[in-house]
């Protein structure tokens, strides 16, 4: 079998770092190039920290797409350069596997349209550990009996975006399940702006941004006399890359635009 040729934007970040470390382990993976806001030309293996691949770094994504052949681009980026990045793969007919968070609405309809009209697979998982996952499935089973319900989720304070893509993608799913409602007291008024978080039809996120945390999220549901907390922790980064692994393989046998890893789980 010949290996699935990958591109990686954003290689020296902690995630683009932990998936060029991923693709070192696995034999059905080749890292053909890299997308990095520096280091033009220059080789990942004569980067420090970074693992020993002959891959070159491209500081321009059409130039990196134009010369590398390959067959999927990996984003870990930023939500400005995350949503570039993906038009172009899609463009250039390269697979994206995108990680990047803070998309808007209007952004990943347009994505999704590409991807059908081209027919091309690409898998915009807003969080690629198998726990997360289950605790996003299973918090929307919860909302069918439990329609009362807040998400706290906390994160390292180098995060760009808030709320973070896994609460957004919570709330999308609870929502299947519940009519919006207005939680907490009618009359209920904030003497502090911010103080009830933000607001996804009723529903409030709370996001929490401080140094030495990871990934970790809250979903808290409140019936007569008993609350329910679903709660999954991501400890380091080895957490995502086996839903990374498994989007880069999965997204070759695809012609369609998949947001959410649940897509590709049985
Ligand atoms: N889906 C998932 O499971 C997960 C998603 N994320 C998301 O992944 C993204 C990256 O997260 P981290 O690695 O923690 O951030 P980071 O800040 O450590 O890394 C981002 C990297 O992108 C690079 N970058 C910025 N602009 C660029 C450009 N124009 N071209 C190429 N590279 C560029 C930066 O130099 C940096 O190395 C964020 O959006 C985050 O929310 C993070 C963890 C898990
Ligand atoms: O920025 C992060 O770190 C993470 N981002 C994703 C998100 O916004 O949900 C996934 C995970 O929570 C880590």
């Amino acid at each position: 079998m010949k290996p699935i040729k990958v591109i990686v934007a954003g290689p020296r970040g902690k995630m683009g770092s932990a998936a060029l470390r991923m693709i070192q382990q696995s034999d059905n993976l080749q890292l053909v190039g890299c997308i990095d806001r520096k280091f033009d030309g220059q080789i990942v293996k004569d980067l420090d920290g970074l693992p020993d691949f002959e891959a070159k770094i491209y500081e321009d994504p059409e130039v990196c797409l134009n010369e590398v052949e390959a067959d999927v681009l990996i984003d870990l980026t930023t939500p400005e350069f995350g949503y570039k990045h993906t038009k172009l793969a899609l463009e250039n007919g390269v697979r994206p596997v995108v990680g990047t968070t803070g998309f808007t609405k209007e952004q990943l309809n347009e994505l999704t349209e590409m991807a059908e009209n081209k027919r091309i697979g690409a898998v915009i998982a807003p969080n690629f550990a198998i726990g997360a996952v289950l605790m996003m499935q299973f918090s929307k089973w919860a909302a069918k009996h439990f329609p009362d319900v807040e998400i706290i989720e906390r994160h390292h304070d180098q995060k760009l975006d808030a709320p973070s893509g896994t609460a957004v993608k919570t709330a999308e799913l609870i929502q299947e399940e519940r009519e919006a409602k207005h939680q907490g007291h009618p009359d209920e008024k904030e003497t502090m702006k911010g103080a009830r978080g933000a607001d996804s039809e009723g529903l409030k996120i709370h996001s929490v941004r401080l140094p030495g945390l990871v990934a970790h999220q809250e979903v808290m549901f409140g019936g007569s006399g008993e609350t329910l907390t679903i709660k999954h922790d991501s400890i380091n980064r080895d957490s995502f890359m086996t839903g990374v692994k498994l989007s880069v393989e999965r997204v070759m046998e695809m012609d369609i635009l998949a947001y959410g890893l649940e897509n590709l789980l049985d």
